[in-house]
């Protein structure tokens, strides 16, 4: 007689066992340890994690089991509120970030602040500020020592502006300048998104906007009652900090990235001397900076809006004006729903985080541009999230055979292939792009599709390390030629 299969909840946490010990041995190997909760965060204290892709994907399998354990042990009608009542933690969330408890909790160390004097020094009513801390103690996003005295954890810790107390009470408009960018983004999060996250159900309810892929009809224009893009919205003199706010932030973003992502997304080195790269959308041209500085035989092309080349020529001119004077830079207004100039040959035609802010109608156009100025021998490259689902992809096998890296890394067994909640951010990011651009990221099926019906041929993935990432991964195609 055959054993009794272990049960589900016995696997996963076998596998917690199993990973925990790999973990541990990776950082003895590498002389870092595991940080405690009530730690600050640092860069240093995630040592642990990175570095290593064994204890990376340990980290990873460990995170997704847990939550899968408790989804499966705890009732379930705690795990539907932990989902249902996600907006009682943004809105705890909202308001310690916004009456700066953690730079207050800073400078109070470990030993914590009597919630009293937390509301003496940011003018918040104590008994209120209480509630909002212990909800997120209980998800060790602040820690309560003793009754109603608290303190920050490394969770916490992550939206400090690193500013005195003081400063960031006495001036809130000024608070996220000259900071690294996360608290920005957050607050950004929960204040834009937040609002246009209670009107998503409306918009998708109204005949008139359920199937829209116009930017202007987001949830986002619903809830702050106005037919605007986002950007049209912060054009608007009374919104002049959201937006600065929201540049901030999104140097955050850019901060959490590898500096040098586009020079791992193709085979540079591949292409011959003077080969024409058009870095299309590229922003003031942080991706075309690391490939021009180390492919100096290419003629990079950056891309933009008119503001925004004036902003990147500002920025060559500091970092790299040889580079601009010599020819191999051009700084160039183009708009990506125009014809591209029709006179020169690119060979490669780069787009880094364009496609997710639009909707499919409007990536045909974009895509159908390009498709019209390539030779056959152009290549297109694009770096987006791309979406795994949240089940096996039984076409995954035979896609990995005909297109390299289409498929992504599976999570072992009991866990859900894309790691489940471990790999959140992916999903959250794309929920986001709806309620404030009607846009979306892709899964890799969807963005096979949409390269095919504008002449593109999706020729390959390539993954970035780290168990089962979805975030930010550089996709070939080349032009169908009949
Ligand atoms: C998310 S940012 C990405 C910038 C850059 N590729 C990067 O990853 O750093 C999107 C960029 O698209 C540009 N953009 C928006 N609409 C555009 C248009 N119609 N034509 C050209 N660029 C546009 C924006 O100005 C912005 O720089």
């Amino acid at each position: 007689m055959s054993p009794p299969s272990l049960s589900t909840a016995r696997q996963l946490l076998d596998l917690i066992s199993a990973s925990l010990t790999t973990l541990e041995k990776s950082c003895s190997a590498r002389g870092v340890t595991i940080p405690d909760i009530q730690d600050p965060f640092h860069p240093a204290s995630e040592a642990f994690r990175v570095g290593d892709p064994a204890a990376a994907e340990a980290a990873n399998v460990i995170t997704a089991a847990a939550l899968h354990l408790a989804a499966i042990i705890a009732p379930p009608q705690n795990t539907l509120y932990m989902a249902a009542g996600g907006f009682v933690k943004s809105t705890a969330v909202r308001v310690c970030l916004e009456s700066n408890v953690t730079e207050i909790l800073r400078e109070a160390g470990p030993e914590g602040l009597h919630v009293d004097e937390i509301g003496a020094k940011n003018g918040q009513d104590p008994q209120k500020l209480a509630r909002f801390l212990r909800v997120l103690a209980n998800h060790h996003i602040y820690r309560e020592v003793k009754p109603n005295v608290f303190a920050n954890t490394r969770i916490s810790s992550m939206l400090d502006t690193l500013k005195p107390s003081q400063e960031v009470i006495a001036n809130p408009e000024q608070k996220h300048e000259n900071t690294f960018g996360l608290p920005a983004l957050a607050s950004h999060h929960l204040d834009e998104m937040f609002k246009a996250s209670a009107y998503a159900w409306e918009t998708l309810a109204d005949p008139a906007t359920a199937k829209s892929g116009e930017p202007n009809e987001a949830p986002l224009s619903r809830a702050m009652g106005v037919k605007e893009t986002l950007w049209e919205f912060y054009a608007r003199p009374e919104q002049a900090f959201r937006q600065r706010r929201f540049n901030i932030g999104m140097q955050g973003v850019r901060a959490l990235e590898p500096v040098d992502a586009s020079l791992g997304a193709f085979d540079w080195e591949s292409l011959p001397e003077g080969s024409v790269i058009v870095d299309v959308g590229g922003g003031v041209g942080t991706s075309a900076l690391p490939i021009a500085r180390e492919h100096p035989s290419l003629h990079l092309v950056v891309q933009d809006l008119a503001p925004v080349i004036e902003d990147a020529k500002k920025v060559w001119a500091s970092k790299m004006p040889e580079a601009v004077t010599a020819g191999r830079v051009t700084l160039e207004v183009q708009d990506f729903f125009k014809p591209q100039p029709s006179s020169r040959h690119v060979s490669v035609f780069f787009l880094k985080q364009i496609l997710h802010d639009w909707s499919d109608e409007y990536c045909v156009k974009i895509l159908s541009n390009l498709r019209a100025a390539a030779s056959p021998r152009t290549r297109l490259v694009l770096m987006e999230s791309v979406i795994p689902f949240a089940c096996h992809d039984p076409n995954a096998d035979e896609s990995q055979s005909a297109i390299p890296g289409a498929a992504s890394k599976e999570a072992p067994e009991p866990l859900l292939p894309n790691y489940g909640v471990a790999n959140d951010m992916g999903y959250t990011a794309d929920i986001g792009m709806f309620l404030m651009f009607n846009s979306q990221e892709r899964t890799a099926s969807h963005m096979k599709d949409l390269l095919r019906r504008t002449g593109w041929k999706l020729s390959g993935i390539r993954r970035r390390e780290g168990g089962g990432s979805s975030f930010l991964q550089a996709i070939e195609a080349e032009p169908i030629v009949d």
